[in-house]
């Protein structure tokens, strides 16, 4: 059934330990960033989305980046299993939150890693990133988690960035939008838009033509809007001080049965 909620959850007070590896380390302002988060959550809100608070995570930096936890097809949670260990202890109240809110609930195991942000769901296809934060073996369990319920996977090496979804996402009609600097194999995606910036691969679809975006790529803002869509940006800065993104702060639960 459609359903519009979104897991979100609040930046714990060390989030300015959080983890860095592609990126250089930069003092990351947490007053400010819980503001951001309060901004972000608001504009999902705003567009429909209601917002879903997983309780929060104190004792672990990374724990905003909720999308890394879980992976979701149709009704059907997959807890990931982050290849990074200091990640692995988010998934707790994770896994509460979306049994509450009657999804089915499946697990990734060792020795598979999978980070949520290594999954691009687009229809039916599910585009996996192997990279960093997710091995082969973390593949074949989505594979076997969500091909029995029609979907199909396609996996991507990733070895420039974090993850697959730090390089590319999708816009509402499914045409795949990624920074070519850092992206491995393009020419693995059927419809492809290149974009100027690097946040400027990073879209939340809110519904519509409404794109929830990071305010830092404006020139990819107004390919956006030249093409017929609505961006909506928002300041994450702080977040993208440690690699997050507009689409790591969330989870968008689209077909839950309840
Ligand atoms: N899906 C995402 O883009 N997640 C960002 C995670 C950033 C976090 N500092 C990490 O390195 O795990």
């Amino acid at each position: 059934m459609p359903s519009k909620k979104a897991l979100v959850r609040r930046p714990a007070p060390c989030l300015a330990e959080g983890l860095v590896t592609h990126v250089e380390r930069e003092e990351v302002d947490v007053d400010r960033a819980v503001r951001q988060w309060e901004a972000y959550t608001e504009a999902l809100r705003a567009h429909g989305w209601e917002t879903v608070e997983v309780d929060p995570a104190d004792d672990c930096p990374d724990s905003v980046f909720v999308e890394d936890t879980v992976v979701m097809f149709r009704n059907v949670a997959l807890i990931a299993r982050s290849g990074a260990e200091s990640r692995r202890a988010e998934t707790l109240g994770v896994e509460e939150a979306v049994a509450s809110l009657g999804c089915s609930v499946n697990w990734v195991w060792e020795p598979g890693t999978l980070d949520g942000g290594d999954v691009l769901k687009i229809g039916d296809t599910v585009y996996v990133g192997r990279g960093g934060r997710t091995n082969a073996a973390g593949v074949q369990q989505v594979r076997a988690a969500f091909e029995p319920l029609g979907a199909r996977v396609v996996a991507v090496p990733v070895a420039k960035v974090l993850h697959l979804k730090s390089a590319v996402t999708a816009l509402p009609d499914g045409t795949v939008v990624g920074h070519i600097p850092h992206m491995d194999a393009p020419s693995l995606f059927p419809r492809f838009l290149p974009v100027p910036e690097p946040s400027g691969a990073h879209v939340v679809c809110l519904g519509g033509d409404k794109l929830l975006m990071a305010a830092s790529a404006p020139k990819t803002a107004e390919l956006f809007a030249d093409l017929g869509y609505e961006p909506v940006p928002v300041d994450v800065g702080e977040f993208e001080k440690l690699e997050g993104c507009v689409t790591c702060l969330s989870v968008r639960l689209r077909d839950l049965y309840a």
